[in-house]
């Protein structure tokens, strides 16, 4: 059996991990970690979600720095459920005791001198981990997963946008010069649990927000290989992303073509679901570990839709993925 901890498990994309991990066969979760600091410290983690009772009775420990090497002892799997400046700092520290180090945060997954400066406010420290670090988008990069001990796993709007845009591009479909442009409304609880204005109740309707300046543009371009437009919302709903995404196709490529690209990058990959003849919606995926991909062309013009759920194909159960890679599992082991 192999030993999982879960750092940052009081948090939404924690929860979730918390759970995949408990139903694997072959991992014992071996305990579950909030700040220091933590109002929650020492509480049950079904305290704060009722729906675990009974499933996952485990206490939420406080970590800090000197009691990493003491969590450490016996674990081969460490999830980074943390915001990005913690994920940052806590990544070397695990890698050290000899874990596998998963990743839920940005701050391991784009490899640009300045980008995070600009796009996290804060300077990295750590450029042979960025190195080290393999993309965890795990339809694409399965083999490099097997191979590293750090796992940077793609953020939520990240996955729906390149799940929907690489067989394209990778097919030399999209027309040179043309910026596919993403427009993309997210769920709430992608901003996760703490308490804030913004995400608040009463304040939450459907507007755009980060135009021009959201971290994930770079991000998408950086593992797409070209650049695309991309435009964040917020909706008025807990959970899931629909991504519309329209591209200039190059002269004469006909649908039948593009139909061949997503069979030949999807046919055997059990967590994406091509729509046959509809278009995907919030309601089939929320809840569930899939991406389903649906489009439509009409002359040079394609526009594809891709739905996930945030905290599942865009955090959590994306992870359990990059795990079952990793140690040699069936990738589908406690998702499906
Ligand atoms: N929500 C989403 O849809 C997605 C989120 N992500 C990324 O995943 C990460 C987690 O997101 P999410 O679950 O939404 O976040 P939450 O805000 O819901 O949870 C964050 C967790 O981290 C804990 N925490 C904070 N500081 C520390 C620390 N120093 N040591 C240990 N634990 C700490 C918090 O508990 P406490 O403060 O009580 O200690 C809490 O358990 C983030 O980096 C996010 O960007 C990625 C894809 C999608
Ligand atoms: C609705 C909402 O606020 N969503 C988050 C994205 C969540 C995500 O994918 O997380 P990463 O930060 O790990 O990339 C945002 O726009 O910042």
């Amino acid at each position: 059996m192999l030993k999982a901890i879960v750092v940052g498990a009081s948090g939404y994309t924690g929860a979730e991990l918390a759970q995949f991990l408990t139903r694997h066969p072959s991992i014992e979760l071996s305990g579950l970690y909030v700040s220091e600091g933590s109002l929650d410290k020492g509480k049950n983690i079904s305290e704060l979600y009722g729906s675990l009772r009974g499933l996952v009775d485990l206490p939420l420990q406080p970590l800090g720095v000197s009691g990493i090497q003491s969590a450490c002892q016996g674990i081969d799997i460490v999830i980074l459920a943390t915001a990005h400046e913690v994920s940052h700092d806590l990544a070397p520290l695990f890698l050290a005791e000899n874990t596998v180090v998963f990743d839920l945060s940005g701050a391991f997954r784009v490899q640009s001198s300045g980008f995070y400066d600009k796009y996290y406010g804060f300077s990295h420290q750590y450029p042979d981990l960025l190195d080290k670090a393999v993309y965890g988008l795990a339809e694409w990069n399965a083999e490099q997963v097997k191979e590293t001990d750090l796992i940077a796993v793609p953020g939520c709007y990240t996955t729906a946008s390149l799940t929907a845009l690489k067989p394209l591009f990778n097919a030399g479909l999209i027309k040179e010069g043309i910026k596919p442009t993403i427009n993309a409304t997210s769920g709430v609880s992608g901003a996760g649990r703490k308490a804030s204005v913004v995400s608040s109740f009463c304040e939450v309707s459907l507007q755009p927000y980060g135009v021009f300046t959201h971290r994930h543009k770079p991000e998408i371009d950086q593992h797409l290989g070209t650049e695309v437009v991309f435009t964040p919302h917020l909706g008025n709903f807990k959970r899931g992303i629909l991504a519309s995404i329209n591209v200039v196709l190059n002269e004469g490529v006909t649908l039948e073509q593009v139909n061949q690209a997503y069979q030949d990058a999807y046919a055997d990959k059990p967590i994406v679901r091509l729509m046959d003849g509809t278009l995907p919606a919030l309601k089939n995926v929320v809840g569930t570990p899939f991406c389903d991909l649906g489009w439509a062309v009409e002359g040079q013009d394609l526009v594809v839709f891709s739905a996930i759920d945030n905290l599942l194909k865009g955090a959590s159960s994306q992870a359990m993925q990059c795990i079952n890679l990793r140690f040699g599992f069936d990738i589908t082991t406690s998702i499906l």
